[in-house]
Parts: structure tokens; C-alpha cells; sequence
């Protein structure tokens, strides 16, 4: 069966069984391969601007008139176009998602996606089976310098996670205490803090990437006007923080970072995390973070672990994970929030009530 977000749902025991749900599960492929063709070739922007039909969009793409009249079924199969009669000849209009976050120049814009797929999906997906086999990533893109790679991914990271930004800045602004320090360690180019910067001004903010990527974050911080405010730390993370005095930072931003690494890693740095805070002060771990007991809920979360099986020694660990780690170091007041415009939870810890 399915519904109408396009996800399959199991057969009850009363419906007849057949290869359906499989088969449309089978084509997954083709739905990711259709939607990353659309946006490499700027198929939503060209409709947004007015051409509508397929000639047209072949003219204005430079592609073949029937590569883009197949394509655009598929991406019609989809959902994401509505293919309209216009006087006897196909035109298609955007679906609302499509028209909000999928036509470049647009604020919701989140087309960047592609670079993902581009630079690590398509690599690694077809090499699922090889890993599950070995147990570990033939190519460790997190944990060892896989600045390459970043380098590559996070200058999109910002726009794909501003709706989780807008969320989360607030969220840990409003309850920092006056002229705080913040730490955002593996900061990309540093959307979460530089938006907890623009909102408390009396706040100052160290960002902790690699060099490549620390380049981007201070450019980013000086655009906003954040100069003054906001410093970037080039080095290794783990590094960085252990030349850190004891408690001196009211919160500790641990951004889609922890799922990278292995717990023996993950524990070390937690340790020093719980070192460097202030006593009332506060780490904040933003993650994908599944539910084992009910992997439907949040199943990019469920697939995000067979990404991080293939890309590092880390894995999405869960609550109860995250909670012990903390608890580990002491962080025993412990908070979760699952962010309402993404797939991750916040989780707040700290040694004396939150
Ligand atoms: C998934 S990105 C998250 C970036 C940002 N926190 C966010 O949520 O958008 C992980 C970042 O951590 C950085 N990183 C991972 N391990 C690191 C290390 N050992 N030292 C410095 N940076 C590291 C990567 O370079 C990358 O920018």
C-alpha cells in the first residue's frame, strides 16, 4: 500500500499479499536518481521562471527535448510537477514543496542536497552490502582527515539546516546566562552559533573546525558583522579542546558531530567537554538520533546508521546512548527535544539542574 507521501506500508494479514510494497521499495533509486538529475539540471527554477513546457525547458537547459519530457514524468511520478493540458500540448506546474524549497534563489531553497548525494550517496550506497559484510567503512570520511570531503559538503550545509537553525539558535540563546562563552566544536561553516551570536550579543562564540572548513565559518562570521564576536579555531577538535582551561564555557555545541565517531572517541571527548564547562554551563548535542523500537518513526534516522556503518567508525546512536555518555561524565541533568523541522533531537546535559 501506499500513502500519499509516497511511503509504503506493510500489507495487513487481511489485504492480499504481493511483491508491491517490495518493488516500489526496489525503485528507491530511481526516485533519489530523478529528483538529483532535476536540480543538477534546474528543472523547478526554469518552470518557477515561466517555462513550462518541455521544449522549452530543453531550450533553456541545453538538453535533448526528449530526455527532458522523460524526465519530467518521472519527476510527475513523483509529485513534485503537476503536468497540466495547455492547449493540447503538456505544461507543468510546480506541487507547493516543490515551488518552496526546490527553486534556487528562493529562501527555502534546499537543492544543495545534491551535492550530498553527489559527493558521498552515490559513491557509498552501491557499497552497502561489501560493509555490512566487513563490518566497518572501506574509506573512514569522518574520523581521519576527511577534510576533502567536508570542504566539498559544508559551505551547503547552512541552507539545508536553516530550518533547523531557526529552531535550535533560540532554543540555546535564551538560556545562556549574560556575557557567556560558547564553544561549537566541528562548527562547518558555523550556522547554529553565528545565529545564537546575531541573537545575544553579549555572548562570544569559538568555532572549532579543520582548517579548510574554519576559513569558511570566519568568513561567514565576518559577512554577518560578527568579527568581533565570533573566532575561528583551526585543528583538529579533540586536539583543541584538551589545550582548553577547565571550566570556562558556558555551553559546548556538539553539532552533528558525535554520530562520526566511535564511543570509545566519543566518551574521551565528552570527558574533556565536562572538563572545559563552567559549572552551571551546559553541553548541547544536536543529532539524528533513532528510535530502535520503532524504526518507522524517523527512518532517515534508522538509515542514517548504515551511513555512518559506510562512512565512519560512529553509527546514530540512540537516547539511551547519548544519555550514558553524558551520565558517564557527570552531565547527569539531562534534557531531550526532537527539533519539529528536521530529524534531530537536541539533547541538553549538565552537572547541576538545566
Ligand atoms: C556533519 S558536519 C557538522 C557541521 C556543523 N556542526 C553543522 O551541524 O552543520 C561535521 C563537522 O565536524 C568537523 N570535524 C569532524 N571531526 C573533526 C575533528 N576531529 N577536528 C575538527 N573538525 C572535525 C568536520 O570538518 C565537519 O565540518
Amino acid at each position: 500500500m501506499t500513502t500519499t507521501t509516497g511511503a509504503t506500508t506493510a500489507p495487513t494479514l487481511q489485504q492480499a499479499v504481493t511483491p508491491a510494497r517490495i518493488m516500489g521499495i526496489s525503485w528507491g533509486i530511481a526516485h533519489t536518481g530523478t529528483l538529483i538529475a532535476a536540480l543538477d539540471l534546474g528543472i523547478f527554477t526554469c518552470i518557477a521562471q515561466g517555462y513550462r513546457r518541455a521544449r522549452e525547458i530543453a531550450t533553456e537547459t541545453g538538453c535533448s527535448e526528449e530526455g527532458i519530457a522523460r524526465l519530467l514524468d518521472a519527476v510527475g511520478a513523483l509529485g513534485l510537477v503537476e503536468p497540466q493540458d495547455d492547449a493540447g500540448e503538456t505544461s507543468y506546474a510546480l506541487a507547493p514543496d516543490a515551488a518552496a524549497f526546490l527553486v534556487e534563489g528562493r529562501t527555502g531553497y534546499i537543492g544543495d542536497l545534491r551535492h550530498m548525494h553527489h559527493e558521498l550517496n552515490f559513491t557509498v550506497w552501491p557499497t552497502l552490502a561489501d560493509t555490512v559484510r566487513a563490518g566497518s567503512p572501506t574509506t573512514d570520511y569522518f574520523g581521519s582527515d576527511g577534510s576533502s570531503l567536508w570542504t566539498q559538503v559544508t559551505p551547503y550545509l547552512d541552507q539545508l539546516a536553516a530550518a533547523a537553525q531557526q529552531w535550535l539558535a533560540p532554543t540555546l540563546a535564551r538560556r545562556l546566562p549574560p556575557d557567556s562563552s560558547v564553544l561549537d566544536l566541528g562548527c562547518g561553516s558555523g550556522g547554529y552559533s553565528r545565529l545564537i551570536a546575531q541573537s545575544r550579543t553579549d555572548a562570544s562564540v569559538i568555532g572549532v573546525d579543520r582548517s579548510e572548513v574554519i576559513d569558511a565559518f570566519s568568513r561567514k562570521a565576518a559577512d554577518a558583522g560578527l568579527s568581533g564576536q565570533v573566532c575561528g579555531v583551526a585543528g583538529d577538535l579533540r586536539e583543541v579542546i584538551r589545550a582548553e582551561p577547565d571550566d570556562s564555557h558556558d555551553l559546548v555545541m556538539l553539532c552533528n558531530l558525535l554520530h562520526g565517531y566511535d564511543l570509545t572517541e566519543c566518551q574521551a571527548l565528552m570527558q574533556q567537554v565536562a572538563r572545559v564547562l563552567k559549572p552551571s554551563g551546559r553541553v548541547a548535542i544536536f543529532e539524528i538520533v533513532p528510535d530502535p523500537l520503532a524504526p518507522m518513526s524517523n527512518p532517515v534516522a534508522t538509515f542514517f546508521g548504515l551511513q555512518m556503518l559506510m562512512t565512519s567508525g560512529g553509527h546514530a546512536y540512540d537516547a539511551a546512548t547519548y544519555r550514558a555518555l553524558c551520565e558517564s561524565v557527570g552531565l547527569r541533568y539531562y534534557e531531550e527535544a526532537r527539533c519539529p523541522s528536521g530529524p534531530q533531537t537536541l539533547i541538553t546535559a549538565a552537572t547541576s539542574p538545566l
